[in-house]
């Protein structure tokens, strides 16, 4: 049994916490506002402490120092509904635990503490990402998608470790690979992008890893490429997909060794900087086809965060598209959205996801001439570059919970059962839209679904004893 101090001044998430925590064998103590909780921690020692932020009086991210105080060696679980990067930033800064995302299920929950408490009395069955650092002046996203992604880079920012930034064009791989850099201790250092497609062929290795004077025709002195040149900052190698496979290897000699050669030089160089990848390409595509080292992806992908498209994370739509508009109108003259407007901003595909939104704003902006932006200043939408849209749509939320859940198996422990998993995941959801596409005619449903209804009803049973 462990003591486990609660502070959130929201009754009834207590209330549900406590009835789990208790019925899971722990003692449980519950404060409404910091100022309690000191005191509960004061009184008698906890061994973990789930805390909320926003809380009426000292909020919960100052009140981390003094609880540490009382309660040295316990883990602090930070619960907020919208973490921003600063707060993922402070929390891990005040060496929080880990940073749950409200409403968060209690199989979460459980999965959290049962890494706080290593010991498995409440047995661990899902990974979660850890929290870290960053400050951003505006990275946004309310969405639960991108509070686990805010998570993840606060917990990255600090260290050292390759980051891979993998999603579609204009999800904001560059923004956080800015804020990356901003939250790292190298933030006073330079940030360099590196736009590998745009480099010409013939002289990338040499931008790249510079060249000795006389290296190649026109190279009249001296150069240190851009990864010398970022001198102790971050680079950015966005893009990746498109290095040529000649360089990768030189390539991931500068990021394991740490050191370069420049072109027509034998001496190696050393360097420190950071790498981050990005690229909207699909890396194991390009592995399967030849055109990319699978060593050069295993090293930048150690830590591999996946953004996802903005279709599939519609809760930041509305908050984007404010941000946008005041960005380029005054305070005083910021004509806002009619319903109707932000209904429509709501359901566009956008395929070129936040890039279009803020063309699409600013476009919006200039024709509505001050007036309130209504859907006919809206440009059309742009069509899916892929045009298969459908595969597309199959393949990133698919990648990302291939990433989840073998982030939360060990495979030294875990018998994963991944193929498993995934079709019985699907094989519900099919099950049960049919029904309510069938009205919940079973004989319907199991005729569209060409399964014989007795195997339906089995399936849908178990389809409902797994849920309930
Ligand atoms: N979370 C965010 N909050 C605010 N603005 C954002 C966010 N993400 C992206 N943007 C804005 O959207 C635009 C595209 O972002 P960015 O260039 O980072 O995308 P990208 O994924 O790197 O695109 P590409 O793959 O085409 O290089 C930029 O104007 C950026 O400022």
């Amino acid at each position: 049994m462990r003591h486990i101090l609660v502070v959130d001044d929201e009754a009834r998430h207590c209330d549900s916490l406590e009835d789990y925590l208790t019925q899971s064998g722990h003692r449980v103590s519950v404060a409404g506002s910091a100022e309690r909780a000191f005191e509960l921690a004061e009184a008698s020692p906890v061994d973990a402490i789930l805390l909320d932020v926003r809380l009426p009086g000292m909020d919960g991210i100052s009140a981390i120092a003094r609880l540490r105080q009382y309660a040295p060696e316990s883990p602090i679980i930070i619960m907020t509904a919208f973490g921003t990067l600063d707060i993922a930033v402070s929390a891990v800064r005040e060496g929080v635990f880990e940073y749950l995302v409200k409403p968060f299920t209690l199989k979460e929950l459980k999965s959290v503490l049962g890494r706080a408490f290593a010991s498995d009395s409440l047995s661990v069955e899902e990974g979660e990402p850890r929290t870290s650092d960053p400050v951003a002046d505006a990275v946004i996203g309310r969405s639960p998608a991108m509070q686990r992604i805010f998570n993840r880079i606060a917990l990255v920012a600090a260290s050292d470790v390759p980051v891979l930034l993998t999603g579609e064009s204009g999800t904001g791989k560059e923004v956080l690979a800015r804020a990356i850099h901003r939250n790292s201790s190298r933030h006073n250092k330079r940030f360099l992008p590196v736009f590998l497609a745009a480099l010409s062929p013939g002289l990338i290795e040499s931008e790249l890893f510079g060249h000795a004077r006389g290296a190649y025709t026109g190279a009249d002195q001296h150069r240190p490429g851009l990864l010398e040149q970022a001198a102790e900052g971050t680079v950015l190698l966005d893009e990746l997909g498109d290095i040529p496979l000649s360089l990768q290897v030189k390539l991931l000699r500068a990021i394991e060794q740490r050191e370069v050669t420049r072109v027509g030089e034998d001496q190696t160089r050393p360097i420190s900087v950071r790498f981050i990848a990005a690229t909207n390409k699909s890396l194991l595509d390009l592995i399967a086809e030849g055109t990319f080292r699978e060593d050069l992806y295993y090293r930048l992908s150690v830590y591999h965060i996946e953004l996802p498209p903005l279709r599939e994370r519609r809760e930041d739509i509305g908050e984007l598209a404010h941000y946008f508009l005041r960005r380029v109108t005054t305070a005083t003259a910021c004509p806002g959205f009619s319903p109707s407007a932000m209904t429509e901003l709501e359901s566009r595909p956008w395929y070129g996801n936040i890039r279009e939104l803020r063309n699409a704003i600013e476009h919006a902006a200039i024709a509505s001439r001050g007036a309130p932006i209504a859907p006919e200043h809206l440009p059309c939408p742009i069509a899916s570059v892929s045009g298969g849209v459908e595969a597309n749509e199959w393949r990133s939320p698919l990648n990302r919970w291939i990433e989840e859940r073998l982030h939360s198996i060990d495979p030294l422990k875990d018998r994963a059962r991944l193929h498993e998993e995934l079709l019985s995941e699907i094989e519900a959801t099919l099950i049960e839209m049919m029904l309510v596409r069938c009205r919940q005619n079973q004989a319907a449903a199991s005729r569209m679904l060409g399964l014989d209804p007795k195997t339906l009803r089995s399936k849908l049973s178990q389809v409902r004893a797994s849920t309930s």
